[in-house]
């Protein structure tokens, strides 16, 4: 999938309901780059639901595989067959993994979907991250996982906003950078801990912005994301 000029925006449909899912979509896609799919509306509508959605923008399928490379090169297969834009892997799952999931892609020729490794999930700050026994901060560990997931294959990562300096200074323009705990200025943090503002993730060097509840949270969810595209263009 091409590159935006700047930093374009995904939104991230996080319901269980097609019938939300579908407003939302025909609602947002004049304004957004891809539409985001997880596990919420997988697991309750199946692959031909998601399939579905595909008529109004490209998808990221966001089923943040973790297992090990047999079971998930096979998952890419699986999930590939609905033609997403972008996929994610955890970078947790290690080298052979990440590899696994890049070489079942290659099977799709030349639009495969982008393998994504998430790194360290905006949601952990750094005594959660301490929690699971991983020393050293979330910004360490996101540049060991991302060192690790670029040498294996990965076309490009999912981090926080506040990693993506760091993550251009270790690596350059080539990874897509792909961010979410997005939230504009007065939106609820929520679950998310390490956040900054559309804005922010911009100028930092972020290629895709993903935001959910800020968007589908709002009153009028097509204004909202409307207003987060043109503050990226500004
Ligand atoms: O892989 C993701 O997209 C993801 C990784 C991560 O570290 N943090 C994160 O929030 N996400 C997803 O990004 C979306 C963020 O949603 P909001 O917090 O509602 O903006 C959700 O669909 C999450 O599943």
């Amino acid at each position: 999938m091409a590159r935006p000029a700047g930093a374009g925006l995904i939104a991230a449909l996080d319901t269980q309901d097609p019938a939300q899912a579908e407003a939302w979509a025909g609602a947002l896609a004049p304004h957004v780059g891809l539409l985001k799919l997880g596990l919420e509306f997988f697991v309750a509508q199946g692959p031909a639901a998601v399939a579905r959605l595909a008529r109004h923008r490209p998808l990221f399928l966001d089923l943040k595989f973790h297992d090990i490379p047999n079971t998930v090169a096979g998952a890419v297969r699986s999930a590939g067959a609905l033609r997403p834009a972008m996929l994610t892997v955890h970078a947790a799952g290690g080298p052979a993994m990440v590899a696994a999931a890049r070489a079942a892609a290659e099977e799709f020729g030349a639009d495969r979907p982008a393998i994504l490794a998430v790194t360290v999930l905006t949601s952990m700050d750094a005594a959660t991250l301490s929690a699971t026994g991983v020393s050293g901060g979330p910004p360490q560990q996101v540049l060991r996982l991302a060192r690790l997931a670029l040498e294996s294959g990965a076309d490009g990562l999912v981090c926080s906003p506040r990693e993506v300096p760091l993550l251009r200074a270790a690596h350059g323009p080539g990874p897509l950078l792909v961010v979410p705990g997005i939230r504009p200025a007065c939106s609820a943090a929520g679950d998310q801990s390490r956040t900054a503002t559309p804005e922010e993730a911009a100028k930092a060097g972020a290629d895709w912005l993903v935001v959910g509840r800020p968007i589908t949270g709002a009153p009028d969810p097509a204004a909202a994301a409307a207003a987060i595209a043109a503050s990226l263009r500004r």
